[in-house]
């Protein structure tokens, strides 16, 4: 029997000492390692938070009291000790248990996406609400990391938080001085001070990098600052060992106490307790596919994803283009600039986890001279839509967004899906848009995008790794045909789907139903030629890794129906809604876009065609 075993509830907590607390966490973080080496996920920072964990579980009455979680991803311990540690083998599987907070879980969790930056806006609507209701004694707590805390709207949070100095909010900052990266800017600073200071700095991420840059020195706070939530009018207690749990114990039932806003500013360790992810110098295993429990490394290399792809490109392009720029969002490795920044350290900019300043700041860049290019996945490129069109769009500014993680990425839950971008950036006045189909065609539309000025354009491919190279028969108009016929079906293939759409062109020809397949290479605006190819053509279908609702099949049909042509189009894509978790091919299939249903339409459109 272990002290794990006994734990079902959080008031199993509250009777156990402080040392079978201690030996608690440490079966807690063998657990993890355990478990998540298995499935996949969010390991690094999970292990950070195992005594913090349990001290607010202790101290707060959850479900009574709200606990929010900033992002999610490092909820696991909290789903541990709320009944759901005999889950794990099913973590972030398709019907199993989600990476983050799921209501349809637990009455202990609330915010269910994997947004930065939005639990304390949670905490704010709900203590107003508690106010209201005459619910004053119920708290409500929000656990925000150093790298939530450097997203705007977290600060549009604490600013209203602020505003009313008697109604009680408990803030948690969870600081261990990283996003995935080390947190970078002015407040990581201000933080890294406050550490220093207290002489809770123990670990080579206390510093701060230099602002602006991915890959800057240290550069310690020689003043002793006022702590800056003070000057904002909230109570500041810390900073706080993170990782001692009396010492929580006693900080949180201050903050517990007051009738104030509070911020408890915890230090703690990314990683800590598993030797590989302290060691890990990129993120301290932020997140992880499934590895070796003993080395934290794959069990087998994987190939070249499309982010390492694009990031290689970007080294050869800023040899000989001097006015390139990179910009990430708090996630330079994830999104392949890592050689890019060490390269290039003045001409990458790291700004946090702030995507509508990261588009922003391009514009400025652009204003300047400068070609940006922006890379962000997907789903948080939807958090910067008014930058694109305001700041990007309406000034005709040549920037790049580089949207990795477009379409179904799967196991990361609904939240991670990029499915919005095609239908989001459609109508954005003069912006175009990429999708390339594997990595020759990735080398040749990033370079074909750079070069554009006067306009925004956008290049956007899928997670994971990058197919073999689809070769063309022959372009005409800027379309490649990757297969013909004469008077079949027209299969129009949007980037990464062109293997399931030639995977699913032979399945027809067994059947006698011929296809022509094409890769418009650029979606946005769609290549006249195609208006020509579909009158060649006895019916048409799209196939798109994104919703079917204002995505390039709805554009298509648009395209046509102003050109007098009529067709008979059959839209493949993701329909409306929330796709759960799952792997990327489960999705898929769920939403008929696996080779085999991609065949079974095509043969349907020839057939009502006939
Ligand atoms: C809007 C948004 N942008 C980017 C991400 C990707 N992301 C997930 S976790 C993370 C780092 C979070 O850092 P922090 O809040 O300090 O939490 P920690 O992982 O250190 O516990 C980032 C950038 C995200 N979840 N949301
Ligand atoms: C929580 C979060 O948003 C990131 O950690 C994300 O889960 C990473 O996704 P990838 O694994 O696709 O890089
Ligand atoms: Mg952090």
């Amino acid at each position: 029997m272990t002290l794990l075993d006994d734990v079902d509830e959080p008031s199993d907590l509250r009777r156990l000492s402080h040392a079978q607390l201690a030996a608690l966490a440490g079966e807690i973080r063998a657990f993890l390692v355990r478990h998540v080496a298995k499935t996949g996920g969010h390991l690094g920072p999970n292990l950070g938070v195992v005594e913090l964990t349990l001290a607010l579980h202790r101290t707060f009455d959850s479900p009574r009291d709200a606990l929010l979680w900033d992002v999610g991803h490092q909820a696991y311990v909290h789903k541990i000790v709320t009944g759901r540690a005999r889950r794990f083998a099913e973590l972030r599987r398709r019907g199993g248990l989600s990476g983050y907070p799921s209501r349809a879980e637990s009455p202990h969790d609330h915010i269910e996406h994997s947004h930065a930056s939005a639990a304390l806006s949670y905490a704010d609507g709900m203590a107003k609400a508690r106010e209201l209701s005459g619910d004053k004694d119920r708290r409500v707590v929000a656990v925000v990391g150093d790298g939530a805390l450097t997203g705007g709207l977290a600060w549009e949070a604490l600013n209203s938080i602020a505003a009313a100095p008697r109604r009680p909010v408990v803030i948690v900052v969870n600081d261990n001085g990283r996003s995935y990266a080390p947190t970078v800017g002015g407040l990581a600073r201000h933080l890294a001070t406050l550490r220093t200071r207290s002489g809770h700095e123990r670990h080579p991420d206390g510093g701060e990098q230099a602002p602006g840059s991915a890959t800057g020195q240290t550069v310690p706070d020689a003043r002793a600052p006022r702590v800056l939530f003070e000057d904002l009018g909230l109570t500041y207690l810390g900073p706080v060992d993170g990782h001692d749990i009396p010492a929580l114990e006693e900080a949180l039932e201050r903050a517990k106490a007051s009738e104030a806003p509070v911020v408890v500013h915890c230090v703690t360790r990314k990683g800590l307790g598993y030797r590989p992810a302290e060691e890990d110098d990129e993120d301290h295993l932020h997140g992880v596919g499934v590895i070796d429990p003993l080395t934290g490394r794959p069990p087998r290399p994987g190939g070249l994803s499309w982010s390492a792809a694009f990031g290689d490109e970007m080294v050869s392009l800023a040899a000989e283009r001097r006015d390139l720029v990179a910009i990430t969002a708090a996630m330079p490795g994830s999104v392949g600039l890592t050689r890019f920044a060490a390269a290039y350290p003045a001409r990458c900019f790291d700004v946090g986890i702030a995507e509508q300043h990261a588009v922003a700041s391009a514009a400025g860049l652009a204003m300047a001279g400068l070609h940006p290019v922006v890379a962000l996945y997907g789903t948080f490129l939807n958090r910067a839509l008014d930058q694109v069109l305001m700041d990007l769009a309406l000034h005709r500014l040549g920037a790049t967004l580089v949207v990795d993680r477009a379409g179904v990425t799967g196991d990361d839950g609904p939240s991670h899906n990029g499915l919005w971008d095609l239908a989001l950036l459609q109508p954005v006045p003069g912006l175009r848009i990429a999708a390339p189909r594997d990595l020759p065609t990735l080398r040749e539309e990033l370079r074909e995008a750079i070069a554009v000025t006067g306009a925004p354009t956008a290049v956007r491919f899928p997670r994971g790794a990058v197919g073999a190279d689809i070769p063309a028969l022959r372009r005409t108009g800027g379309v490649d045909v990757l297969r013909e016929s004469h008077d079949g079906v027209l299969v129009v293939a949007v980037g990464a789907m062109a293997q399931a759409a030639l995977d699913a062109s032979r399945r027809c020809a067994r059947h006698g139903v011929e296809t022509t397949v094409v890769d418009p290479r650029w979606v946005k605006p769609l290549p006249a030629e195609l208006i020509r190819l579909v009158t060649r053509h006895r019916a048409v279908v799209t196939v798109e890794d994104g919703l079917r609702a204002g995505g390039v099949g709805t554009a298509l049909i648009q395209s046509l129906h102003d050109a007098g042509v009529r067709a008979h189009v059959q839209v493949l894509g993701v329909a409306d809604g929330f796709p759960g978790q799952g792997t990327r091919a489960e999705i898929l299939a769920e939403a008929g876009l696996a080779a085999e249903s991609v065949a079974e339409a095509v043969i349907a459109a020839a057939e009502t065609t006939l």
